[in-house]
């Protein structure tokens, strides 16, 4: 079996070596005389997989995704040609919530400000938006999310309508996939209007993709309303964000918010498990058997750490930067975006980071109440 991986996709070796020949190709460039001879198609959010990349293919018995995103994959053309397809749904969910409440608590941080005390809007309900949403609420934060088709599915949480969010939340952060048509289409979900109509101060995260945001909207919306503050790891035109939105953006990452080493693992390992199924191969591996220890494996923390209190933001950020310190991003972003390749070339050198999970916090004096134990754990933290 000859399999091709995107290069930038970690443990495949050891996952699919027992299932043939694994050749590695840059997935931004997969060419179609490259994937002709290929049963099992490996790929990451940048390979466009669609007839024009595999009509010169008559062998493919499986296209893997090791992304929650599928924009990039025509499914109804593998579907047609009997292709089997999968994702990994929910693979780096808790990398993205893990993102996107370390850069809210970075932002507090930065203005001074307690992001206890704010609002914060989740615009689509699923795996990664539920993600932020356990952080922010593990630290007792008010979460409106908004999500009509969760709502009209029947998910029993509560939801609020996104003019709801625009009216009441400090704080939006985007959590939907990018649709191009239909009732609840995002293609430039938040366009001009929607833009200029945000409240006064507002904060906007956007985690999931470029185009959910008008971005030439954003670059005249944020030059004249200096109040937002603006934290984008997607960006429309990827890769090649627009210059001059660069310099409007509080916090600037080159879609990494995703990249963690659990995310990682999990992705491909979903994919390996995919393939066991259709082919009836025994599953003998284990995500865990993948991922190597954390260079600090525990943290002690004192009497008066409790993480839940607000004035004690700065030692939660402290501590959450151990896992994750999105400030480096940021700062290898504005060098290195506008060169040649930079954006990828940021991606592929990208050095995964650890989830809140891998870090074992000691609480080594008795807490008045264990509730700091509990919202640490919650976080996602292990506690001891
Ligand atoms: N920055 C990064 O590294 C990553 C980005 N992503 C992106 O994030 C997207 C979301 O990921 P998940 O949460 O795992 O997907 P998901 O499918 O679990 O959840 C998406 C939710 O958005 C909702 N939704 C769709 N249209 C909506 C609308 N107009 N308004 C409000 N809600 C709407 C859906 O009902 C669904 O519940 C992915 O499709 C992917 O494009 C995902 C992982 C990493
Ligand atoms: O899972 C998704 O969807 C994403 O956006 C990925 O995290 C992006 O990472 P790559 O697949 O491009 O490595």
């Amino acid at each position: 079996m000859k399999i091709i991986a995107d290069e930038n996709m970690p443990y495949v070796v050891e996952l699919f070596n027992e299932f043939g020949d694994i050749e590695f190709v840059d997935g931004r460039h997969l060419t179609p005389e490259q994937a002709q001879d290929a049963d099992v198609l490996l790929v990451r959010s940048i390979t466009k997989v669609n007839a024009a990349l595999l009509e010169q293919n008559q062998q493919l018995k499986f296209v893997g995704s090791a992304t929650i995103g599928t924009d990039h994959v025509d499914i109804d053309y593998l579907d047609s040609r009997n292709i089997p397809f999968s994702n990994a749904p929910g693979c780096n969910a808790t990398a993205v919530g893990e993102y996107a409440f370390i850069a809210m608590l970075e932002l507090a941080t930065r203005c001074g400000e307690s992001l206890k005390d704010k609002v914060v809007g989740i615009v689509g309900a699923g795996n990664t938006g539920s993600a932020t949403a356990k952080c922010l609420e593990a630290y007792g934060v008010k979460v409106m999310l908004c999500d009509p088709i969760k709502q009209q599915e029947g998910d029993e949480r509560a939801f609020y309508s996104l003019e709801q969010v625009l009216a009441e939340a400090d704080v939006i952060s985007l959590h939907v996939p990018i649709t191009k048509d239909g009732e609840h289409k995002t293609w430039f979900l938040f366009d001009e209007a929607r833009l200029a109509a945000l409240k006064p101060n507002t904060w906007l995260l956007n985690c999931c993709r470029g185009e959910v945001i008008d971005n030439n909207a954003l670059i005249k919306v944020g030059q004249q309303r200096s109040d937002l503050k603006l934290v984008l790891d997607v960006w429309q035109g990827e890769p090649n964000p627009i210059t001059e939105l660069v310099p409007l953006v509080d916090i600037a990452t080159p879609h990494i918010a995703g990249y963690s080493l659990e995310g990682k693992a999990k992705g491909t390992f979903m994919l390996y498990e995919k393939l066991c199924q259709l082919t009836n191969t025994k599953v003998t591996k284990t995500v865990s058997d993948l991922l190597p220890p954390f260079h600090i494996s525990e943290f002690s923390l004192s009497v008066n750490a409790d993480l839940l209190d607000g004035a004690n933001q700065a030692k939660l950020l402290g501590l959450a930067r151990m896992a994750y310190d999105v400030r480096d991003d940021d700062v290898k972003f504005r060098q290195r975006f506008a060169q040649l390749n930079g954006f990828d070339q940021m991606r592929k050198q990208h050095k995964h980071r650890r989830e809140f999970s891998a870090l074992t916090l000691n609480f080594v004096q008795a807490q008045l109440s264990n509730e700091p134990m509990l919202a640490a754990e919650q976080l996602g933290f292990k506690v001891t």
